[in-house]
């Protein structure tokens, strides 16, 4: 009885998981003792075999139990409680008819391409910094631009410090994703950075203004992740700004009108991460999750540049 239950439940799982229907007009069950389960009459031809290279428990003697006939021969199943794993999980292998596959059940996430953006003063830099110090596969695309170098950047690693006329003949041969006049300057995103990080799996971070994520997304559509970097209130902005101490009372004036322009933006993102005072770190672990949340996805964004 209890034999007939077991049998019973193998031969609907097995049905279920292969979807086998009744392609199979030959497919029979047979249930002996508790100990022996079931044995199943299938054709050769139909019954896929184990694979050798890609079964981390294949049963390599499965053909060998077959009879004369082309049958799986009684297949004792030893008991859960004691019975060795392999010697389990041949057994298992064997009175289903196929070997139990090591290879993924999904394939490895797309790498993706996250677009970060935001007012200006709100942190994005400091994120961006931030989640390259925590996060490996990451590549931060390193913008070319026209403007003056800051004290403490360094060229080649925040920006490519490139003069208005190169930065000009670069746009001439078509080397840039998007590009645009921010500020007097010229800032735009080398195509082949992303083409050759993304080839070797890299997940791709561009830091964009608010103008520039539009371009993109009307270039990238849904194939990449726009996240918004917002602070928590007008007035943490402006006195961020204010302590960076980069800008002359006439630029900060000028990027204050602007930031208040862009938070109004923010609905065109996938995502708004709010950089908090003092809680800088939240800020990054909300971002990476944001990213193992898009990894996870099942329809995963494709992006081909
Ligand atoms: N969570 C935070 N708490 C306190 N200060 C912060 C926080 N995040 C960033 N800052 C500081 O705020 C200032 C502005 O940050 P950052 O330069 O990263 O902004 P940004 O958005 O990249 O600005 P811009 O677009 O103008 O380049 C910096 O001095 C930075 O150190």
């Amino acid at each position: 009885m209890l034999g007939r239950r077991i049998c019973t439940s193998v031969l609907r799982s097995h049905i279920n998981l292969f979807h086998f229907g009744n392609k199979f007009p030959n497919f029979q069950t047979k249930c002996h003792t508790p100990s022996e389960i079931c044995y199943r009459k299938l054709s050769k031809s139909t019954i896929p075999g184990p694979n050798p290279l890609t079964s981390r428990f294949s049963s390599s003697n499965y053909h060998n139990r077959m009879g004369d006939a082309g049958r799986p021969a009684a297949v004792p199943i030893p008991d859960i409680e004691k019975a060795d794993r392999s010697e389990l999980l041949r057994a298992l292998e064997a009175s289903l008819g196929s070997s139990f596959s090591s290879e993924p059940l999904v394939p490895q996430p797309n790498p993706l391409i996250i677009v970060i953006s935001g007012p200006s003063g709100v942190g994005k830099d400091a994120v961006i910094k931030r989640l390259r110090e925590v996060r490996e596969n990451l590549h931060f695309v390193v913008t070319a631009t026209s403007r003056p170098m800051r004290p403490g950047e360094v060229d080649g690693r925040d920006y490519h410090f490139v003069s208005k006329e190169e930065f000009l003949s670069m746009v001439e041969r078509d080397e840039l994703l998007e590009h645009a006049l921010v500020y007097g300057d010229y800032k735009g995103i080398p195509k082949q950075q992303i083409r050759e990080y993304m080839a070797r799996g890299y997940d791709i971070v561009l830091r964009v203004d608010i103008q520039g994520a539009a371009t993109l997304r009307r270039i990238l559509k849904d194939s990449a992740v726009f996240i918004f970097i917002l602070a928590e209130s007008e007035y943490t902005m402006v006195n961020r700004l204010i302590d960076r101490k980069t800008e002359a009372i006439d630029a900060l004036l000028v990027r204050i009108v602007t930031a208040r322009e862009e938070v109004k933006h923010a609905k065109k993102f996938d995502y708004a991460v709010v950089n908090k005072e003092g809680e800088l770190e939240s800020a990054v672990r909300l971002v990476e999750s944001i990213i193992d949340a898009e990894k996870a996805k099942v329809r995963q964004r494709s992006a081909m540049i």
